[in-house]
């Protein structure tokens, strides 16, 4: 992964729980199985149930890693999880649990192109079952985000996509009150060349969280610009 990848990104999609106990079954050595071409890796996150043994033994290349996660959330004064992540070529065994109660969430990791916004979207939209009435779409914004900055990160990546396929996206505050969200909203509609400069927003921008919603028509949805893209 290098310079050009720079439009991809990193997804992690929960695929496992395990729970591992005395005597239950454990992971002889074996490589995860690819789910796709884009997946190069997993995830693996240990909770912080007291347990011995179960240690995560990596080995690739004549080289053996032990990652012992009983032992590292242990020393941890508080209650801590323990992660490792690995290339899927890696071959790995969790050895037997031995006391206590070993559990675990796998993630499949994925490199995927940035604009995977749109794909999801676009798949969303493809299935009859999805808001078959219409409805509105949103898209969290994780950042306080000062307006100056909106033409760079991720709201650029998805307002993008709202736009290629027919999408109309507003931005919004959210306000998260005791009993509801209640949004406000923060923009006129974005338009194709400036959808950052017409902001006016800077006094909301360092207290909550921002949102994009797009009023989704479904009758009035290009059908092909939905299944060509
Ligand atoms: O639980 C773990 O530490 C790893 C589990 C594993 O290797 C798997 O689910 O394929
Ligand atoms: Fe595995």
């Amino acid at each position: 992964m290098g310079a050009a990848d720079d439009d991809k990104v990193i997804r992690a999609e929960l695929y496992k729980l395990n729970v591992y106990g005395k005597g239950s079954f454990f992971f002889k050595s074996h490589k995860d199985t690819p789910r796709g071409d884009a997946m190069f890796g997993s995830l693996v996150v240990v909770f912080p149930t007291a347990h011995e043994g179960g240690a995560l033994v990596l080995q690739h290349d004549n080289k053996e890693w032990t990652f012992d996660s009983a032992a590292l959330t242990k020393a941890e004064e508080e209650p801590s999880v323990a992660y490792i992540a690995f290339y899927s070529d890696v071959d790995h065994e969790v050895t037997p649990v031995t006391s206590g109660y070993r559990v675990t969430l796998t993630y499949n990791l994925f490199f995927e192109d940035k604009e995977s916004y749109e794909r999801y979207t676009t798949a969303a939209l493809a299935n009859p079952d999805f808001l078959p009435q219409g409805g509105y779409l949103g898209f969290g914004l994780s950042f306080k985000y000062p307006i100056s900055q909106y033409g760079t990160p991720s709201i650029t990546v998805i307002y993008r996509a709202c736009r290629k396929l027919s999408l109309k996206p507003s931005l919004y505050v959210v306000y998260d009150t005791d009993d509801a969200y209640v949004l406000v909203p923060a923009h006129n509609t974005l338009d194709d060349e400036e959808p950052v400069k017409k902001a006016s927003l800077n006094s909301f921008a360092t207290t909550i969280k921002g949102a994009l919603y797009t009023n989704l028509d479904i009758a009035n949805l290009d059908a092909a610009s939905v299944t060509n893209t």
